[in-house]
Parts: C-alpha cells; sequence; structure tokens
C-alpha cells in the first residue's frame, strides 16, 4: 500500500466515531468507508502492543481495513468472560461489548479469522456499531451473500462434512452468509444437480467441499449449463466458449488438493472461507478436450498421459487407501517404467508473454495473465494469426505454426496452471499462469529409470526438472496427441475456423509393439479414448481466490502511524 493511499483512507469522511473501551484502556473509535479504528489512547493502564493484521509495535493509532472485516456482532457472553479475564471492574463500566472479527494472515499464505472486543457505555450504541459496520460491509457488491455448497463426504480422508460444519460454516454465519448445502450421495451428484436443476440467479457463486475431482464436477455442471443456457455447442473443438457469471469456491478436503494449493498457495480450509467471504475473484483457464470432434471432458490442472495416466489407472482400485493410494501407485507405476509411443501436434503460444522456463511466477495481479487475456481476446473470432510455414516438421493452420514431434514416452503432461499441491510445493510447471490462455506441454521422453527417477524428485525441491536432456516443454494455446496404431493424425483438420486440412502426418506404426497404450488422466478422472483434442479457453471460470500473494507481509497493512503525520513501514 502506497503512502498516498493510506492518506486518502485516512482522509474519508467519518460514518461513526465513540470513545469505546478496548482491553484495558478507552480508546477513540472511528469507521468510515474504508477502514475501521484509527484509535487513539485516551488512558493507559500499562503500556501493550496490540496485535492485530495492521498494528505495530509502539503504535498508538490503529487500523483494520473494511475490506478485511468478516462481520461485527454482539458479543456473547462465554466470548466476554474469556477474553475480559482480569479487567472485570473495568468491563462492568462498559457492559455492552460487541466483537468484530477480521483477517489476519499467518505463515505459509495461510488466513486466520481473529477477533477484537469493544465494549460500549449502552445497547443502543452496541446496535449503532454492530449496523453501521455490517451495513458497510454489505456495500461491498464483490462479497458473496448466497453460497450453494456441495460436499463430498467420501473426499480424501472422509473429513469432508466435519471440515465444512466444524471451520467453514461459523465462518459464514459470522459474515451473514446463507447456505444452502448438499452432502453428494454419488459421483455427479453435484455436476448434473447444476447442469439441471439449479436456479443460478438465487446465488451468488459456489462452493465444493471435497479434491480436485469434486472441483472437477461443479466446473462441469457450470460450463455445460452455462453453454447450454447460451447456446453454445460444446462438441465443436474450436468453438469460443462463453465465461461462467459464477464464482467457485473450493474448500479443501481432497487427495491433492492441487487446484485449491495453486490458487492459495495454501491448502487451508478457513484461508478459502476466509478468501470466499472477502469475495477474492481469480479467473482460470479451462481446456476442453476432445475426441474425433466429440466433447470429453474439461480441465483445470494437470492432463497427464503415461506416468500421472497409469498413477491414476492403478490408484482408482485402491480408493480405500486415501490419499496415500496415490504414493503407493506411484512407486508402483515407477517400478514399471512404461514408455508409450505417439506423434504430439501443438500450437505454440508465441505471441505469449512468458515462456515455461523464465522463472516467473504467477502471483496476485499476474500482468502475464492480464496480457495473455488481452491476446485471446485477439485471438478468438476474425483476429486470427496468419504465419508462414517455416520448416518441414512445422504445419500451418488459419491460427499460426504448428509442430509436431514423434517419439517415446515416459509422460505427456499438459499443466494449464503450476498444480503446486503439498506433494509438489512447485508444481508440475512453476512457471504457468493461471490466467494466460495456455498450458504447459512437458514431453518426458524415454529415459533410464535412473533419469526418470532424478526427474521425478526434482518436483520436490527447488532443482529445474526442466533441464534434462530427455524433458521438453512447451507454452501451448491447442495440442493434439495420437497413440502408435491409432488411425494417425492424419488428414485431420487442426482448424476446423480455418477450413484448411493441416497436419496430415502419419504416425506410422512402429515395428515393436510391446508398449500398448495409457490412459489421459484429466484431472483425476480416467479419460475413455487416447486420441485427443486440446484446446485452452482462457479465464472461461472465476475462481473465490486470488492467486498466491508474494512473499512479504510488506503489501499488507503492517504500518505504524507515529506521532504527528509521519508513517512508517515494517516488512
Ligand atoms: C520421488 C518423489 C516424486 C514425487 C513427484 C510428485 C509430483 C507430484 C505432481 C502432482 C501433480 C498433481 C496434479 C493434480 C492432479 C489431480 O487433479 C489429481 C486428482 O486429485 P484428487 O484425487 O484430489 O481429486 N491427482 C492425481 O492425479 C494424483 C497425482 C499424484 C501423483 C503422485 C505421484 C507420486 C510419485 C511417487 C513416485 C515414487 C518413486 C519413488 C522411487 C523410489
Ligand atoms: N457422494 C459421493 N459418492 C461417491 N463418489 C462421489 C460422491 N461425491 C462425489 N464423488 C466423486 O468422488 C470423486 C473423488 O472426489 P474428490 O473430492 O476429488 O476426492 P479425492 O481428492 O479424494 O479424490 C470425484 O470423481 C467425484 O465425482
Ligand atoms: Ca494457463
Amino acid at each position: 500500500m502506497l503512502i498516498s493511499e493510506f492518506f486518502i483512507m485516512v482522509n474519508q469522511p467519518t460514518l461513526l466515531s465513540s470513545q469505546l473501551f478496548y482491553e484495558n484502556r478507552v480508546v477513540e473509535v472511528t469507521l468510515n468507508r474504508v477502514m475501521l479504528g484509527f484509535w487513539k489512547e485516551i488512558e493507559t493502564r500499562r503500556k501493550r502492543s496490540a496485535s492485530f493484521n495492521c498494528i505495530s509495535k509502539d503504535a498508538d493509532h490503529h487500523f483494520l481495513l473494511v475490506s478485511e472485516i468478516v462481520g461485527a456482532r454482539e458479543t456473547e457472553e462465554e466470548d466476554q468472560t474469556n477474553k475480559d479475564g482480569g479487567r472485570k471492574h473495568k468491563v462492568l463500566l462498559y457492559p455492552y461489548a460487541f466483537t468484530v472479527s477480521y483477517t489476519e494472515r499467518t505463515k505459509h499464505h495461510c488466513w486466520r479469522c481473529k477477533d477484537i472486543i469493544f465494549h460500549c457505555l449502552d445497547e443502543a450504541q452496541r446496535q449503532q456499531w454492530v449496523q453501521t459496520i455490517n451495513n458497510q460491509l454489505s456495500l461491498l457488491s464483490i462479497r458473496p451473500k448466497r453460497l450453494l455448497v456441495y460436499i463430498n463426504p467420501y473426499s480424501g480422508k472422509q473429513r469432508g462434512k466435519w471440515i465444512y460444519e466444524q471451520r467453514v460454516a461459523p465462518l459464514f454465519s459470522r459474515a451473514s452468509i446463507s447456505t444452502d448445502v448438499i452432502v453428494t450421495e454419488s459421483a455427479n451428484h453435484a455436476r448434473d444437480h447444476l447442469k439441471t436443476e439449479v436456479d443460478l440467479k438465487q446465488c451468488d457463486g459456489v462452493v465444493c467441499v471435497g479434491g480436485d475431482g469434486m472441483f472437477s464436477e461443479v466446473v462441469h455442471g457450470l460450463v455445460s449449463r452455462t453453454q447450454s443456457d447460451s447456446r453454445v455447442d460444446q462438441n465443436q473443438p474450436n468453438q469460443d466458449l462463453v465465461p461462467c457469471a459464477l464464482r467457485i469456491g473450493i474448500i479443501p478436503a481432497g487427495s491433492t488438493d492441487c487446484i485449491c494449493y495453486s490458487t492459495t498457495g495454501t491448502n487451508d480450509p478457513v484461508t478459502s472461507a476466509l478468501h470466499i467471504i472477502m469475495g477474492d475473484s481469480q479467473p482460470m483457464d479451462v481446456c476442453s478436450v476432445h475426441h474425433n470432434n466429440t466433447f470429453l471432458r474439461y480441465s483445470v490442472s494437470l492432463l497427464g498421459y503415461g506416468f500421472y495416466g497409469d498413477v491414476l489407472t492403478d490408484s482408482e482400485r485402491k480408493r480405500w487407501m486415501g490419499p496415500s493410494r496415490y504414493d503407493f501407485s506411484g512407486l508402483k507405476t515407477f517400478l514399471t517404467h512404461q514408455y508409450y509411443e505417439g506423434t504430439v501436434a501443438f500450437l505454440p503460444a508465441e505471441d505469449n508473454l512468458g515462456n515455461p522456463r523464465d522463472k516467473i511466477k504467477c502471483r496476485t495481479g499476474c500482468h502475464i495473465c492480464e496480457q495473455g487475456a488481452n491476446n485471446a481476446h485477439l485471438l478468438s473470432g476474425d483476429h486470427v494469426h496468419k504465419m508462414a510455414e517455416e520448416n518441414s516438421d512445422k504445419e500451418t493452420s488459419g491460427d499460426g505454426v504448428w509442430r509436431v514431434i514423434r517419439g517415446k514416452f515416459l509422460a505427456i503432461n499438459a499443466a494449464s496452471m503450476s498444480c503446486a499441491c503439498p506433494r509438489s510445493p512447485r508444481g508440475l510447471s512453476p512457471y504457468a499462469h493461471l490466467a494466460d490462455g495456455t498450458t504447459d506441454l512437458i514431453l518426458v521422453r524415454k529415459a533410464s529409470r535412473l533419469d526418470f527417477l532424478r526427474h521425478l524428485i526434482r518436483h520436490t525441491n527447488k532443482d529445474d526438472q526442466f533441464d534434462m536432456s530427455f524433458v521438453e516443454v512447451h507454452r501451448v494455446r491447442r495440442f493434439r496427441f495420437v497413440p502408435k496404431h491409432s488411425s494417425v493424425i492424419s488428414e485431420v483438420d487442426l482448424s476446423e475456423t480455418s477450413g484448411k486440412k493441416i497436419c496430415n502426418q502419419v504416425c506410422t506404426a512402429h515395428p515393436n509393439d510391446d508398449t500398448g497404450h495409457s490412459n489421459w488422466n484429466c484431472d483425476g478422472e480416467i479419460l475413455p479414448h487416447a486420441d485427443i483434442q486440446v484446446s485452452v479457453h482462457c479465464q472461461l471460470i472465476r475462481l473465490f481466490a486470488r492467486g498466491v500473494e508474494r512473499g512479504t507481509t510488506f503489501d499488507t497493512y503492517t504500518c505504524s502511524v507515529i506521532e504527528g503525520s509521519s508513517l512508517s513501514w515494517q516488512a
């Protein structure tokens, strides 16, 4: 926050100002449109450092941003006795207490909900404070007021229901958010409910409690519903899709929780609940996956053939093991060391600002995503790029130059976002972007077990997993894969809009037919076909998140106001 912004906040017209009792002193509390507080100590028994969000040690002026307040309420008896402890005699003079809940940033991108209690002289004063604060919050139009919540009771360690009821619902209630809660009874319950039954105008967002699979269900329900309401045919691979109006919140309770982790920086249910309450908004790319012009599925995180497809296929039979099924199947798949032959054709995102190895991480307010959205807009409709054919292994279509790569692969992964998760805190593609309209296509060619292990281990530390001779990575807008022996990338029109026949390369059958096909892992679901066409749809959905915030707390109001008008800032 800039100092000038701070002064603008301070100089807002006052909505309410009173002398209230706080901790061991009487303070002047002021509320304006953007901040609560800025209270000056009137009477102090002993010097204490206050300790909430924006307060520093020596401060005798403090503030909370209204945008970071969860809600205000009359303080319940027990809260009051617990927190006021030894100050009873003072509290008796100010018996009418109210609590303001607000968000506080803690370590590792986690947020917590903290309370601060003020005491008033009479009931009328208390009512006035609670109402005025809550009225200001209700004016924040980005905040959701009604949410539709789906809980998968079987996600992860089967604690979804408990997590929601114990950790999340109380926060929603503090923020005066009303909810319709549905505990799913079977797979695709949430998807089908959203597709056909819900009146989407009756809510401000959808929340899923579960893992990446549950999120995927909600995405399918919302995206399909939006397309059918707009009469858009999802079966056309190059069709521009209509963005979804409602935002989606994820309360992580699953096995991988990669989408939550990559969009908030942690897999903590309370943090996610607070992002939802604040009304955060993070746009996100969605890949559509087709087989021969028939829509199969959407993907937002990982599309993986070979290693991750095989891990998933094996792990599905071991659901009873919970999240550790992936480690077990991962080890087994690693030992099997299977490779697969096929042809990958892709359309590089050459006009994109970034590349998968540029060391630029996607962070809150990412400018690469902003630029990517502009480019994607230009690329849609009539603004197609017409580029010349450059060399023999490149093919042109109406919208750019396609590259074709044949080979034997241990893994083919498309990461539309970093895919950071607790198992791999930097993710499959650490510099991939949430909303730039591209996916990072990672080709891991046949290599020795030891080399592949070295590559995998690099996902868990700071070393570059792409800096290996058998690994290549491309930032792409579209791609197609054809396994060996399939009817080939032949006479296939990869650009429906241009009408040109391109990519008429024949993936010839290889003599050593001993490898077979793998399956595609599409955000944790197994796809029924190996031959797929994938297109990225820039910013098709929005999450209640803000991306991973940059490291320091400097951006987040660690400021102290020193006597007079000089300000000092602490990192
Ligand atoms: C040697 C250690 C190597 C660790 C490599 C870790 C890489 C992890 C990358 C994870 C990317 C996750 C992308 C997200 C996928 C999810 O959509 C999807 C569904 O999630 P859900 O069940 O919550 O709904 N999840 C998955 O497909 C799970 C992928 C997890 C793969 C774990 C692989 C572990 C590999 C262990 C290899 C062990 C070799 C040891 C040799 C001595
Ligand atoms: N009530 C239910 N019973 C069985 N399966 C369900 C139910 N609700 C959702 N599912 C399915 O469970 C799968 C896994 O859900 P997810 O929340 O991702 O958990 P996990 O992270 O443990 O895999 C998803 O494919 C989802 O469609
Ligand atoms: Ca992306």
